[in-house]
């Protein structure tokens, strides 16, 4: 019997290529690669980079071996990479080396920076080792599943938003989204189209929030959407929309359409809740409010 060709061939070929896609180039960086804010990226653009515990730094580093203007990074007119301690507590050292008060000292790539207890690595204009570094940085600050920031990153987010808020006497509001009766869902028609629902949520809730928001999931079926420069009224309008949106999407889970609802509990920063933590409670007061009072509603603690 005549076999075909086309089926009996299964070598494998190579595909002829001219390597990774090149990104555009980007401007040089430095990575913190131990201690406080691991694996945050801060690219040094044109000006320059003061790196510091001061909120006010480009690089602020909230620990205590840390200097409030520790030492400054910036390319001079040749172009070329260049570091300053600036009379640190903690010497600034480079490479292990002790760095001179107020000596300026040439960096080149892959040089490491002691800041405190802190490490920071250089990396030089346009290297596959920043790329790396900020692929590593995406998935350890990122959910897998809805791609929102996981809950790791909203507290260190959300605590400094709070504190800028509180610094500069701005409201901040924080809305905590919990679906409704989920269990149902994921008991009749199993955990991947669970999986899938929470996916879709999570696309509404990044849909409903602005650039400077911080949008979360910070449990199983449970959402963060931080509200920065955002009094109750606005903020309660959003979270409305929000809640709308969900009731009003289409679900079909295993197939079968499904109506699914969330239930909102708002907090807005104030003397009496100064703290993430204290916001984050206030919360999750007003969800259990909105749960206990029928669900598919957002609740305010006030
Ligand atoms: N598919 C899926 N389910 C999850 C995930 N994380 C948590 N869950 C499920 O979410 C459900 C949460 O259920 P409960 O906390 O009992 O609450 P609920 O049924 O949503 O009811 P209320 O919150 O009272 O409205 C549980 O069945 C968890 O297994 C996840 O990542 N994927």
């Amino acid at each position: 019997m005549a076999t075909d060709p086309a089926q009996q061939d299964t070598t494998q070929r190579t595909l002829l290529s001219e390597g990774p896609l090149h990104p555009a180039p980007r401007s040089a960086c430095v990575v913190v690669i131990h201690g406080e804010g691991l694996g945050r990226r801060t690219d040094i653009r044109d000006g320059a980079l003061l790196v510091g515990r001061s909120h006010e730094a480009d690089l602020s580093i909230q620990h205590k071996s840390v200097s409030r203007q520790h030492c400054r990074i910036w390319r001079d007119a040749a172009g070329q990479y260049r570091i300053r301690d600036l009379g640190a507590t903690n010497a600034t050292r480079l490479n292990e080396a002790r760095l001179p008060a107020e000596a300026d000292a040439p960096l080149n790539d892959g040089d490491r920076i002691t800041v405190g207890e802190t490490i920071l690595k250089f990396i030089a204009q346009d290297s596959v080792e920043a790329r790396y570094h900020e692929e590593i940085y995406q998935l350890a600050v990122h959910d897998p599943l809805t791609e929102l920031h996981n809950r790791r990153h909203f507290c260190e987010m959300a605590d400094k938003e709070i504190g800028r808020a509180l610094r500069h006497g701005r409201p901040l509001a924080l809305c905590i989204i919990d679906v409704d009766l989920f269990k149902p869902v994921n008991d009749r028609y199993g955990h991947i189209s669970g999986d899938e629902v929470l996916r879709q949520i999570g696309a509404l809730v990044r849909g409903h929030a602005r650039n400077d928001d911080l949008a979360a999931r910070i449990g199983g079926e449970e959402f963060a959407l931080l509200l920065p420069e955002c009094e109750l009224e606005p903020a309660l309008r959003l979270a409305e929309r929000l809640r709308e949106a969900v009731a009003a999407a289409s679900f079909a889970p295993g197939g079968e359409p499904q109506r699914i609802t969330i239930s909102i509990g708002i907090a807005t920063l104030s003397p009496e809740r100064d703290s993430r933590p204290a916001l984050m409670a206030a919360a999750d007061a007003a969800l259990y409010r909105a749960k206990s009072e029928g669900r598919n509603r957002v609740c305010v603690e006030g």
